[in-house]
C-alpha cells in the first residue's frame, strides 16, 4: 500500500475527483478508495463554489487543491474543445509551476490533457463503447522505471469513447511505427505515449488509438480506457497503484504536503449521505417531534402490529380470480402479479415470480402524492372506518430535503421491527408508482415546459391490508397491520371465509374443474376487431428511423455512449369505465340511458390486463388503478430489490431478440446475443448501474455475480446482468451520520432513478438529448417504476415496460358509434423502444421497437 501523506499522520490522504457528470464516476472513486486506501472527495466540473469567472478564482482553486495529495479528472460526455464539458479540468493543467499537483486524467480527462498540450481531439473512425480491447504498452527492457505501466502484463480494458487524442500518430509510416510509437511526437513534444490500441477498421486499415500518456515535465498522466469498468482486467489495477506511488514521490520531491489547517473543503464526500441524515433532527422520528410540528397524518398507522392468516390457494386459482372474488368493485387497485409463476409458463425464465401481492382497502389507506415540479407533496386519506373523511394536507418538501426525505421520514415512523415473520416479502407498507419525469428531476433535469396536467409522479400508498399469494407453496397470506392495542376487527377472518367458501375454491380445491394456466388462457383468447371508433396511432416508421440516426450523431460527437430511444403509440377508444373505476355500474348506467349505445363499451382495463398476462406471463406483471392512472403491465425487468439487511440487487436488461422459428431455443438466442454489439449495450448499463449503486453503498460494496446472461421469456429472449450492493450498516454510518443516519432501500431507489436501462449512458446528458429527440413528450408511467417497500425494509421494483397506461383526465372527443354524435374517448399509451449505439442500424432499431410494441398492442384486439 502506498504510504500516507507526509507531514501529517492524523489524516488519510485525500484525492479530489473532478466529476464531469459521467455515469461511471462512482466506480472510479470506489476503485481509488479501495486500491489506494485514500479518502475521495468529489467536485463537479461546474461547481458554483469554484466558478472560473468568480472573483479570487485562482486563489480559491489553489487553496482547494492544496488540501489533496492528487487530483483525478474523470470521464464524461462531450469534448475538451467545449469549455463547458470540461469546466474546472482545463484550469488544472494550467496551474503555475509552484502550484502544481499530481493529476490523472481518465477518458474525457485524458483527452483534456492531450488538448492542453498541443494535441488535438477528433472523432474516431467509429466510436468504441463498451468494447473490450487489449491495451498494448511497452513491455520490453526499454520501459522507463518510472512508467506507470512498469510490472504490468498485457491486459484487456473497456473503452467508452467516440473521440480520441491525436498527437500526430497518423503521419508515422508503418515501417517506423514500432519504435516511433513510444517516443514523443514532434507535434506534441511534451507528451510521452505509454499505451495504444490498434483497431482494425472496415477498410482493412488500422486506426492507432492513443491509450495512455505521461507529461514529460509535469506530474500529469492520462488514460483513455476505463480502469474502473467491470470488464477491465484486474491487472490494470497495478497502473493506478503505480500512478499513486509516483504522485506521492513527486509530492515528496517537491515538498508538497496535504494542507490540514481545518479550513473548509469545497468538494463533497464521494458517498451520498442517507436521506434521513439530511433532515432537521426535530422531524424524526414522529413521537419525538414537537407538538407544533405534528399534523393529523404523522400519528396515523404508527406503531402497528402484524396479524395474518394463511389459507390454501385453490388449485388453478389465478391472481385475477382472487381479485374478482374479494375486491370486485374497488375503485382503485394495486395488483403486483407474478404472472409467470405457474409451472406451465415459460419454464426456463430465471426470474420466475414466486409471490403476487394485492393491496386491499385502498380507500382507507394513507397516501403520499407528489407532482414533479411542485415544492410540496400531498398526504391524503379518503375514508376512515368506512366513512368518507377526505383529509388532505400539502407538506412543503424543502423541510425534508425533497420528496424522498419526506417519504423516508414517513416510512421511518411506520417501520416494523426485525422480529416480524419472514415468510412473506410484504407484510404491509408502501405500494405504488413513480414516473420517468420524477426520475429526471432526481438527476437534476428540470422540465422547462409547462406541464399540461396535475398528475402525481410519485404515488405511494401505505397499505395496511393485503394479500400475498405464495405460488410456490400454494397459499394466500391474508395480512393486516393493526394499531397496537386496538380492538381487533374481523377483516382477516371474513376474508379467509370468503376465500374458503367461494364456489371457485370449493370446486378447484377438490380438483373438480380443469386447472387454468396462463398458456391455456392464452389459447382461449378470442380475437375480435377493435371497434371502429378505436384508433391506433403508432410511431411513424421513417420518423423513428431518423431519430435513431440522430441518436447516432450525438454518439459520434461524444455526447453519449448509448441512448435508449423510445416512442409512444396512442390508442383512442370509447370510454370503457368511469373516471374512478367500477366498470360494471358504468355499463349498467349506459344501458339505461335513453340513447342506447350502438356498440357495447370496449373491454375494460381489467380485461386488457387478463389478456396481457395470459399472452405474456411476466415475472413483474402489474395492474394499477391509482391516483388517476390505469396501468396494465407485463414487465419482465426487475429494477431494484432489497432485503432487510440492506442487500440490494438490480437486473438491468439489454439485448432483446424476438422468438421466431429461426430463434426458438436458448442456444440459438445466445448465439445472437453474445456478440460484441449486444454485449457492449448491456455492459454499458451494467457499469452505469454499478455507479448508481456505488454512490449509496460506498467503495467496494458492489459486485456483479452474473454478467451477460441470456434468459427466455414468453415472446422474447433477453440478456440480463445482476448487480448487487450492500447498504452501509447503521453501525458503520452512525459515527458520521448521527443517530438517524440509517440507510434504507429508499436511499437506493431515490439515487437510481430513472432506470439506467431506459436512459443510456451517461445518464444525465443522455436524458437531456432524449428529451429533445422525443420532442419533450412525457414518458410518464412508461420508463418509471412500480413496486413495493415492506414496513420491514424489503422492497422490489420493476421497470415499467411492455405495458399500457392511461390517465383519467385525458379524454378526447371523437366520432361516436354510428349515430353521428361526438363521443368521449379514453386515450391509452404504449411506450416502446430500445438502446441505440454506434453499431445500431435504423431498421434494426425500428424493428426492435415494433417487436416490443406488438405484445401490449395486441390486447386491444384480443380482449373479448
Ligand atoms: C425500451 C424498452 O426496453 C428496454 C430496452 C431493452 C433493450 O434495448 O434491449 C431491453 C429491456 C428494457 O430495458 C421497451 O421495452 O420499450
Ligand atoms: N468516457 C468518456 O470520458 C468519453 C469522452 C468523450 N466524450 C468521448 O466520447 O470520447
Amino acid at each position: 500500500m502506498p504510504s500516507v501523506c507526509r507531514g501529517n499522520n492524523h489524516h488519510r490522504p485525500r484525492i479530489l475527483f473532478l466529476d464531469a457528470y459521467d455515469s461511471f464516476s462512482n466506480n472510479i472513486t470506489s476503485l481509488l478508495a479501495t486500491l489506494l486506501d485514500v479518502d475521495v472527495f468529489v467536485l463537479p466540473i461546474d461547481s458554483p463554489l469554484l466558478y472560473p469567472t468568480s472573483e479570487n478564482f485562482a486563489r480559491n482553486l489553489r487553496e482547494e487543491l492544496s488540501r489533496y495529495v492528487a487530483v483525478v479528472c474523470g470521464p464524461g460526455p462531450g469534448s475538451p474543445d467545449n469549455d463547458a464539458d470540461v469546466g474546472l479540468m482545463k484550469h488544472v493543467w494550467q496551474l503555475a509551476e509552484g502550484d502544481l499537483v499530481p493529476v490523472l486524467g481518465i477518458c474525457l480527462g485524458f483527452q483534456s490533457l492531450v488538448a492542453s498540450c498541443g494535441g488535438t481531439v477528433r472523432r474516431l473512425q467509429r466510436g468504441l463503447h463498451g468494447m473490450v480491447r487489449e491495451i498494448v504498452h511497452r513491455e520490453d527492457d526499454e520501459i522507463e522505471e518510472d512508467s506507470i505501466f512498469r510490472g504490468v502484463k498485457r491486459f484487456k480494458a473497456t473503452l467508452y469513447h467516440s473521440l480520441c487524442g491525436d498527437i500526430g500518430q497518423v503521419a508515422v509510416p508503418d515501417t517506423e511505427w514500432k519504435v516511433a510509437r513510444w517516443r514523443p511526437f514532434p507535434t506534441c513534444p511534451d507528451l510521452l505515449p505509454l499505451a495504444w490500441v490498434e483497431e482494425n477498421r472496415d477498410d482493412n486499415r488500422v486506426e492507432r488509438i492513443l491509450m495512455a500518456v505521461k507529461h514529460r515535465t509535469q506530474p500529469f498522466w492520462g488514460l483513455q480506457y476505463h480502469p474502473e469498468s467491470v470488464c477491465t482486467q484486474k491487472e490494470g489495477d497495478k497502473i493506478i497503484v503505480n500512478w499513486f506511488r509516483d504522485s506521492m514521490k513527486w509530492n515528496e520531491a517537491h515538498g508538497r504536503v496535504q494542507v490540514e489547517d481545518g479550513g473548509e473543503i469545497l468538494a463533497r464526500n464521494a458517498w451520498t449521505p442517507s436521506l434521513l441524515s439530511q433532515l432537521p433532527l426535530e422531524l424524526v422520528p414522529a413521537e419525538q417531534a414537537p407538538s407544533s410540528e405534528s399534523s393529523w397524518w404523522q400519528s396515523l398507522d404508527v406503531d402497528t402490529v402484524y396479524r395474518s392468516e394463511t389459507v390454501p390457494l385453490a388449485h388453478g386459482m389465478q391472481v385475477p380470480d382472487v381479485v374478482e372474488l374479494l375486491a370486485p368493485e374497488e375503485k382503485e387497485r394495486i395488483v403486483l402479479d407474478s404472472a409467470n409463476a405457474a409451472a406451465t409458463a415459460t419454464a426456463r425464465a430465471d426470474v420466475r415470480g414466486r409471490y403476487s401481492i394485492i393491496a386491499m382497502g385502498l380507500e382507507e389507506a394513507l397516501r403520499v402524492e407528489h407532482h414533479t415540479g411542485d415544492d410540496y407533496a400531498t398526504i391524503k386519506l379518503g375514508r376512515v372506518g368506512g366513512l368518507p373523511v377526505n383529509l388532505s394536507q400539502q407538506v412543503p418538501i424543502a423541510n425534508y430535503g425533497g420528496i424522498w426525505g419526506l417519504v423516508a421520514t414517513f416510512y421511518e415512523a411506520r417501520q416494523l421491527g426485525p422480529s416480524e415473520p419472514e415468510e412473506t416479502p410484504f407484510l404491509g407498507g408502501f405500494m405504488g408508482y413513480i414516473t420517468y419525469e420524477q426520475g429526471l428531476a432526481d438527476i437534476g433535469i428540470t422540465l422547462e415546459h409547462r406541464r399540461p396536467h396535475r398528475r402525481p409522479d410519485v404515488c405511494l400508498v401505505w397499505v395496511t391490508r393485503s394479500l400475498v399469494i405464495d405460488h410456490l407453496l400454494g397459499v394466500i397470506h391474508i395480512q393486516q397491520l393493526r394499531l397496537r392495542g386496538s380492538e381487533t376487527d374481523s377483516w382477516i377472518e371474513s376474508t379467509a371465509n370468503r376465500l374458503l367458501s367461494s364456489r371457485t375454491f370449493q370446486a378447484r380445491f377438490n380438483h373438480d374443474s380443469p386447472t387454468a394456466s396462463p398458456r391455456k388462457d392464452a389459447q382461449n383468447i378470442k380475437t375480435r376487431r377493435p371497434s371502429r371508433s378505436t384508433s391506433i396511432q403508432p410511431p411513424m416508421t421513417k420518423g423513428y428511423e431518423s431519430k435513431v440516426a440522430l441518436c447516432q450523431e450525438f454518439i459520434a460527437a461524444g455526447d453519449s455512449y448509448e441512448l435508449c430511444l423510445t416512442d409512444q403509440t396512442t390508442i383512442t377508444r370509447p370510454i370503457s369505465e368511469g373516471p374512478s373505476g367500477g366498470e360494471k355500474p358504468l355499463f349498467r348506467k349506459r344501458r339505461r340511458s335513453s340513447v342506447p349505445p350502438a356498440t357495447p363499451p370496449p373491454p375494460s382495463s381489467w380485461q386488457l390486463f387478463k389478456t396481457l398476462r395470459a399472452r405474456q406471463p411476466a415475472p413483474f406483471a402489474s395492474y394499477l388503478r391509482l391516483g388517476g392512472a390505469t396501468l396494465v403491465s407485463a414487465s419482465p425487468e426487475r429494477f431494484l430489490q432489497y432485503d432487510r439487511d440492506g442487500r440490494c440487487s438490480m437486473r438491468p436488461m439489454k439485448g432483446t431478440v424476438r422468438k421466431s422459428e429461426a430463434v426458438s431455443t436458448l442456444a440459438e438466442a445466445e448465439k445472437i446475443l453474445h456478440i460484441p454489439k449486444e454485449e457492449a449495450e448491456n455492459l454499458m448499463i451494467v457499469d452505469l448501474v454499478r455507479h448508481d449503486l456505488h454512490g449509496i453503498c460506498g467503495a467496494g460494496n458492489v459486485s456483479v455475480p452474473h454478467l451477460l446472461k441470456v434468459e427466455e421469456y414468453q415472446s422474447v429472449f433477453q440478456m440480463i446482468t445482476v448487480v448487487e450492493g450492500q447498504l452501509p450498516r447503521s453501525e458503520d454510518s452512525a459515527e458520521e451520520q448521527g443517530a438517524y443516519g440509517r440507510y434504507t432501500g429508499l436511499d437506493v431507489l431515490a439515487a437510481c432513478l430513472p432506470p439506467g436501462s431506459m436512459t443510456g449512458a451517461p445518464k444525465k446528458r443522455s436524458c437531456e438529448i432524449l428529451l429533445d429527440i422525443e420532442q419533450k413528450q412525457e414518458r410518464s408511467l412508461y420508463s418509471g417504476v412500480v413496486g413495493y417497500m415492506c414496513a420491514t425494509g424489503r422492497g422490489d421494483w420493476s421497470v415499467t415496460i411492455r405495458s399500457l397506461f392511461r390517465w383519467d383526465d385525458e379524454q378526447k372527443k371523437s366520432g361516436g358509434g354510428g349515430n353521428g354524435e361526438e363521443e368521449d374517448h379514453e386515450v391509452w399509451h404504449i411506450g416502446a423502444g430500445g438502446a441505440v449505439t454506434i453499431l445500431s442500424t435504423p431498421e434494426g432499431e425500428r424493428e426492435e421497437m415494433f417487436t416490443k410494441l406488438a405484445g401490449p398492442l395486441r390486447v386491444f384486439a384480443e380482449s373479448g
